[in-house]
């Protein structure tokens, strides 16, 4: 009910609202999950526009989604290398790139954004979408962290706005969190359901909070396995294989840190701190600080709790 007075008071017309099959897919931010998401949307037949802020990093997300391409046709096309090959040039015609989110997001059914995790920067970016986009057009973002409803509070499409959260490294991870916020309408959230379903993923339906469902377990584990080794109760190699080899996780919580990147895991908790100081979940680490300070964010860099070279 919140939502239809919501609808009344802003003069949506309800050919607006209408339960929207995604077909045409604009993603803005080609780095490390705009371009795993643009891989698995045009794998399964969407038409995708990647949008970044320059010709050379676009090319760089091609080339990784190339990359990553051959790894899954490896195994998918393994007794036949032609069709492999002609599966990627297939799922490559399906990507179109862009510097110009004007013009990509016309003809989209769904804008969602993948760029640096930063309220401001994109509130900004939403800001300008919501006059540039058709008015059929959904907007998600894939934030780690910042409520859905702070992202949304810069548009006027408030019931066409929800979340979807993937893991890295999307073509691999199976899970996609898809966020309602309390204006979110209920044809929005089952078209972005359907359309993680679409995608060959599991949703999970989740409230707008603080890390929605998987990050709020997630995060505070990975700097407490931070913290542990700066009080000097383990090394990190030790601190990796005890949780590989003790519960089974494919990383240690240090590999996984610098595969995620330093600074998207230090953003979360320095938010979450700021609207709760006293929760000792999300007391700081001085050696993170340090390193993000440093530059050394990980994977990305080519060095974060380990060396890349
Ligand atoms: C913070 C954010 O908001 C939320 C998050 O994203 S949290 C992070 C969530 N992600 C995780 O927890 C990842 C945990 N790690 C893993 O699951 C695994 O280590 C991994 C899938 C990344 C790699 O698997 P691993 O066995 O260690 O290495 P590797 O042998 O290289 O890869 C296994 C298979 O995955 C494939 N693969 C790995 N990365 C790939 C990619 N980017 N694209 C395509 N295929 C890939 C490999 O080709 C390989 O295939 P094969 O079994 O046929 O040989
Ligand atoms: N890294 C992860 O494991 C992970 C997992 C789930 C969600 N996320 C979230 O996904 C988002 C992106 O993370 P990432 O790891 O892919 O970051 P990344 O740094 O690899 O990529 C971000 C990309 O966005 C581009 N960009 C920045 N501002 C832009 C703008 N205004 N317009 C167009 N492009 C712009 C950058 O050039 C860069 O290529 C963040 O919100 C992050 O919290 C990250």
């Amino acid at each position: 009910m919140a939502f239809f007075a919501h609808q009344i008071r802003r003069g949506f017309s309800s050919s607006a609202v209408r339960n929207v099959v995604i077909k045409q897919v604009t993603i803005i931010g080609g780095g490390q999950m705009g371009a795993g998401i643009a891989q698995v949307a045009a794998s399964t037949g969407h038409s995708v526009n990647l949008v970044d802020t320059s010709d050379d990093i676009l090319k760089k997300s091609i080339k990784t989604i190339e990359g990553s391409l051959k790894r899954v046709v490896k195994k998918k096309f393994a007794d036949k290398p032609e069709a492999g090959e002609e599966f990627i040039q297939k799922v490559l015609k399906n990507v179109s790139t862009s510097t110009d989110v004007g013009s990509a997001v016309q003809g989209s059914d769904l804008v969602l954004e993948a760029i640096v995790e930063n309220l401001k920067i994109k509130q900004d970016l939403f800001s300008r979408l919501d006059k540039l986009a058709p008015a059929h057009t959904i907007f998600a973002s894939n934030t780690s962290s910042l409520p859905i409803s702070d992202i949304s509070s810069a548009t006027n499409r408030l019931d066409r706005f929800g979340g979807l959260h993937f893991f890295n490294p999307v073509p691999m991870m199976k899970l996609v969190e898809v966020i309602g916020t309390s204006t979110t309408s209920q044809e929005t959230f089952d078209s972005l359901l359907n359309f993680s379903k679409v995608l060959g993923k599991t949703p999970v339906s989740c409230k707008d909070t603080p890390g929605f469902i998987v990050n709020r377990l997630f995060v505070p584990y990975l700097y407490e396995a931070v913290r542990l080794y700066e009080r000097g109760h383990g090394s990190k190699e030790d601190i990796d294989i005890a949780m590989k080899l003790g519960v089974g996780y494919p990383m240690g919580p240090f590999e996984l840190s610098d595969y995620i990147g330093l600074d998207t895991i230090k953003f979360i908790m320095d938010g979450w701190r700021e609207m709760d100081p006293d929760n000792t979940l999300f007391a700081p680490s001085e050696l993170m600080d340090k390193l993000v300070a440093e530059g050394k964010l990980g994977k990305k860099t080519g060095e974060g709790f380990y060396k890349y070279k």
